[in-house]
């Protein structure tokens, strides 16, 4: 048997796009299945997969999840490389919507709602190609308290952000202090109890900060989008600017730039690239 795939990125972080339309082929993607599509040598390779299927279709398999998108079309079903499930991925959502703008799902220069397991996201075109920049609403941030994070036996205070999914935000003195990165850093395993996203960042300049990220269920990728808007929001609390009125935030990551800004309602506007970049058959 085979099946369609998709392969595409938004600033590196690249994923598998997996067509199920109406829920048939995939059924409830199992881990294996990811690991596979997901494998850099053996299989198509990617940070993760995103199984596109109707909101209504995930009803019969995931009823909590179709619940939480419900009045969306679409749903994202975000697999991380290692086959776990993860409530939102930002770099993701932006690809998946490029794709329903590329088939022609969903009506170009409208609004397009995307479920996911931390409910609906509404992505825009940010004016001209789609590919060069889509803005995604990613809510309100939950800044949640202080924690620690470690690595090679260095440790920093980090700050405990919830963008759907969990992040710790470590200011670093240099991006090279976070080390190799083949490693989960070392975390507070009762404040994440499912894992955390970290995130290691050094100031640029005013408005400016660059990092690097070590993923649950990834490893180091070259961008992550919640990670970004984490990184953001981090920054602008300590730099007192936590609303729509100190405007947007250059965010430097190794595969990209994502440009993160606050609305009047305190949500996080993410706007970046989103790229397709091959589509196929595969019987993995
Ligand atoms: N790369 C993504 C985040 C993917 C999920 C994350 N690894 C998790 O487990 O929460 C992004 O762009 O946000």
């Amino acid at each position: 048997m085979t099946y369609p795939f998709l392969k595409g990125h938004g600033t590196r972080n690249d994923f598998v796009l997996l067509p199920d339309h109406d829920g048939s082929v995939h059924g409830a993607l199992d881990v294996e299945r990811v690991r596979a599509l997901c494998d850099r040598r053996a299989g198509i390779g990617g940070d993760g997969v995103l199984r596109v299927v109707r909101t209504a279709a995930l009803a019969a398999t995931d009823p909590d999840a179709a619940a939480l998108a419900e009045g969306a079309e679409w749903f994202m079903d975000y697999r991380n490389a290692d086959g776990s499930v993860s409530e939102m991925c930002g770099n993701g959502v932006r690809v998946f919507a490029l794709h329903l703008l590329q088939e022609g799902l969903v009506e170009a220069g409208t609004p397009i709602p995307v479920g996911s397991r931390d409910g609906i996201k509404v992505v825009t075109q940010a004016g001209g190609a789609p590919e060069d920049g889509l803005t995604v609403d990613m809510g309100a941030p939950r800044l949640v308290g202080r924690t620690e994070v470690s690595v090679d036996g260095r440790s920093w205070s980090a700050r405990h952000v919830d963008m759907g999914n969990p992040h710790a935000v470590a200011f670093v003195d240099s991006l090279d202090d976070a080390g190799s990165l083949l490693e989960a850093p070392g975390h507070d395993a009762g404040t994440y109890p499912d894992g955390v996203n970290v995130e290691f960042v050094v100031r640029r300049g005013p408005r400016h900060v660059a990092m690097r990220v070590h993923e649950r269920g990834s490893g180091e990728t070259s961008s992550c989008g919640t990670g970004a808007c984490a990184v953001m929001v981090a920054a602008a609390e300590a730099d007192g600017a936590l609303d729509a009125a100190a405007g947007a935030y250059r965010v430097d990551l190794p595969g990209g730039t994502l440009t993160i800004a606050l609305d009047e309602q305190g949500h996080v506007l993410m706007t970046g690239p989103a790229v397709v970049v091959a589509r196929g058959t595969t019987d993995l």
